[in-house]
């Protein structure tokens, strides 16, 4: 199991002499994945998706809060140490042109991840070959046809099944999937999330999802949890299911009627989320952070930060001070 406690991170702006902000990135994120369990961070651009999705990777440091892998918390080992443990998690580079190196071909790029695990388990050398072909087959590439070829010389869709091969081959309890950052097209991407959903039912492999678009996220989790970042903080969380069902927080309501437009508006407000670019985010930070772009914002909200609790006649978390089930059009599951 995974849990993430009061992470935050603020990037430093080297220009801030001049004039320029830090970013908080992270405000103090809690999660948890269970073993063989899957969640969905969703958000819009900017959220802090890829910043939390490459902590848990362990490729990036976090400010403050701590991960606790199995039972380890991180922080208070040094990188070495930590490593081992991050070796759990493996984030999958979701492009295939920069994710492999092109200058080995796929059975060198599998070959050296293998023989250090064959090193270290004391497996025999003939295992390494073997495990290579296994896992091709696995993410239902064949090998004979991939071993000796270089990434150019496959197509998008085979670099990108090459690269989950290539996470495999550490034994990894819980992958991780950037989608923000892929690269691949739309047909090619349903095939990999069918291929992950595949994995995490055949090898009880755990998936921390992160997108942008919530018909995703209820594709890969549909018995998983969903969490809703907005500017580095969570305002909803709760099992996917239920929280597409009844979103109570109007940042959900937005995300999920799928273009920034609050359906069923009540009354007083505009019925638009102000769009994020058009905020001043230097002012934005007392109160709630979504208050400014929020149709029902009261003065409360102005000056308060709701924090994340159970809803009383909620079945899941959220963090508004009005939290109430508005009527919004659903986005389709991709099938
Ligand atoms: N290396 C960095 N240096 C400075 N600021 C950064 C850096 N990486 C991210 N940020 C800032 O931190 C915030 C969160 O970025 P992040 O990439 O995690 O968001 P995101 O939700 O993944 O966005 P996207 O979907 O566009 O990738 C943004 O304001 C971004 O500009």
């Amino acid at each position: 199991m995974i849990t993430g406690t009061g992470i935050t991170k603020t990037y430093k702006q080297r220009g801030n002499v001049l004039g320029g902000r830090d970013v908080p990135a992270l405000r103090g994120i809690d999660f948890t994945v269970k073993k063989g369990g899957a969640v969905s961070f969703i958000g819009e651009s900017g959220c802090g998706k890829t910043t939390l999705g490459r902590i848990v990777a362990g490729l990036e440091t976090y400010d403050s809060g701590e991960i606790v892998i199995d039972g380890t918390p991180m922080s208070p080992l040094r990188p070495k140490k930590r490593q081992p443990h991050f070796r759990k998690i493996q984030l999958i580079h979701q492009d295939p042109y920069s994710a492999l190196n092109p200058t080995r071909t796929i059975h060198q790029t599998l070959q050296a991840p293998l023989a250090l695990r064959a090193g270290r388990t004391g497996r025999p050398k003939s295992w390494i070959d073997d495990r290579a072909e296994e896992l091709l087959s696995l993410v239902g590439i064949d090998p004979g046809y991939v071993l000796g070829r270089y990434p150019h010389q496959l197509s998008g869709g085979m670099r990108q099944r090459v690269v989950i091969a290539r996470a495999l081959t550490v034994d990894p309890e819980m992958l991780v999937a950037d989608e923000s950052v892929s690269m691949i097209d739309v047909s090619m991407r349903l095939s990999i999330l069918g291929l992950l959903k595949d994995l995490r039912e055949r090898l009880g492999v755990s998936l921390l999802f992160i997108t942008h678009d919530i018909a995703t996220a209820r594709y890969i989790g549909e018995d998983g949890e969903l969490y809703v970042l907005y500017r580095g903080q969570v305002v909803e969380r709760g099992l996917t299911e239920d929280v597409i069902a009844g979103p109570v927080h109007p940042y959900t309501q937005s995300l999920l009627s799928a273009i920034p437009v609050l359906h069923g508006v009540e009354r007083p407000g505009p019925d638009r989320v102000v769009p994020l670019e058009a905020l001043d985010e230097r002012h934005a930070d007392a109160g709630c952070l979504f208050a400014r772009r929020c149709p029902f914002r009261t003065e409360r909200c102005e000056s308060e930060s709701p924090t994340l609790v159970q809803g009383a006649d909620v079945s899941h978390e959220h963090a508004c001070f009005h939290p109430r089930r508005r009527s919004v059009i659903p986005v389709e599951a991709v099938a």
